[in-house]
């Protein structure tokens, strides 16, 4: 049976949500799965660090408060992030990055994931910079150093939307997307609908767990921009920067175009789109738009998140779940882990 160490980088809702599924469910994993986690070490800009080589309680760190420094309360804890020990001498096989995503350069969550991959440990992470930003370059390092860079959580959270198109659609032909990509900027505009006021709306995201450290990253569609160079880059063989994609956002949208929508039988989404022409050319949008409330994502509610992959083959293939949720992206790593088993297992 496989035990693999793991050290947790960033310690904020969904590395503490896998901490909380190792402690409740590692033991059924051995018979599930084939191999249980054991956590070596977690590194937080806000509470600090920590190391173990003979394993941590992931129950008592998912119970730790939300203080800063709070990993100086535990034996041989710190409150500095030592976040460069904690990657190349915690002893750690694989590495789950969940830092915050920075929109602009990726960073420093890209030079985590260099620093692993470069000294042979696996990454799986949820932050969609370093894939958007520097995919190709950190996908050739994992490649060069024979270990796994895994990012099912990037997009659509736990629903595993990459691996399902990459493989079981990998002779549909897709042709181009359209989604519903961001679970904070949904769940507003519905409750904008229930009538609750934008700010209120973006508030409840965040305690929630949805919402970028900066929320202004899901209202204006950047975070969905990311995700659509991630898709575009991964499934149209496109060669996609953040810059090539429109973008444009739904903090314009107010409670009474919201009642106008839902007056004339539509209804305000943010879509995420991108398609492959003839000549290969791939163009991508991020914009509010109005859809006729027949339309398949006008029922997308919520936090829940969708995407339609338009294939040559099958015609349109939609594929709906959890688009945020702490629990739920932590699931995504999971997928991740159970990925590189089945890949790098010795
Ligand atoms: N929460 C979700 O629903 C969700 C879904 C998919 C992807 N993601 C992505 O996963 C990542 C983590 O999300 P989250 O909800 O846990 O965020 P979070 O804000 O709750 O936690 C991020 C943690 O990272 C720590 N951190 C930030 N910069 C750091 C640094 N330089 N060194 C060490 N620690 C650092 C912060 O202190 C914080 O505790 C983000 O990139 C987010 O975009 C989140
Ligand atoms: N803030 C993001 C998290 C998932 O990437 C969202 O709301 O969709």
């Amino acid at each position: 049976m496989t035990e693999y160490k793991i050290a947790l980088v960033g310690f904020g809702g969904v590395n503490r949500g896998l901490a909380q599924l190792i402690a409740t469910s590692n033991d059924s994993w051995q018979a599930t799965l084939g191999f249980s986690l054991k956590i070596v070490g977690v590194t937080d800009l806000f509470l600090g660090s920590l190391v173990d080589r003979n394993g941590l309680d992931a129950a008592a760190l998912a119970a730790l408060p939300a203080e800063k420094g709070a990993f100086a309360q535990l034996p041989g804890g710190t409150a500095e992030a030592f976040n460069e020990t904690v990657i190349k001498q915690s002893g750690a096989d694989i590495i789950a990055e969940a830092t915050f995503t920075n929109p602009v350069d990726g960073e420093p969550a890209a030079t985590f994931c260099r620093w692993a991959l470069e000294s042979g440990i696996h990454v799986v992470t949820t932050n969609k910079g370093p894939i958007a930003l520097h995919g190709a370059e950190l996908k050739a390092l994992a490649q060069r150093h024979n270990v796994a860079f895994e990012y099912e959580g990037a997009v659509m959270s736990g629903t595993p939307v990459i691996r399902l198109a990459k493989q079981a659609l990998a002779g549909a032909q897709i042709q181009g997307f359209e989604g519903i990509l961001n679970g904070t900027s949904n769940y507003v505009l519905t409750r904008m609908k229930d009538g609750l006021s934008f700010a209120d709306a973006v508030a409840q995201a965040q305690q929630l767990g949805y919402a970028e450290a900066d929320p202004t990253a899901d209202v204006e569609g950047y975070d969905v921009r990311l995700k659509v160079v991630i898709l575009a880059n991964e499934l149209l063989d496109a060669r996609l920067s953040v810059s090539d994609v429109t973008c444009s956002g739904i903090s314009g949208i107010s409670a009474s175009d919201i009642v106008k929508a839902q007056a004339t039988g539509q209804c305000w989404k943010l879509i995420g789109a991108a398609s492959k022409a003839a000549d290969g050319a791939v163009s991508a949008s991020v914009e509010a738009r109005l859809l006729p409330l027949e339309h398949p994502l006008a029922g997308i509610s919520g936090a829940i998140n969708a995407v339609s992959f338009d294939t040559g083959l099958l015609g349109a293939v939609t594929v709906s779940g959890p688009g945020a949720g702490r629990i739920e992206t932590a699931y995504a790593l999971l997928s991740d882990i159970i990925a590189l088993h089945t890949t790098h297992r010795q």
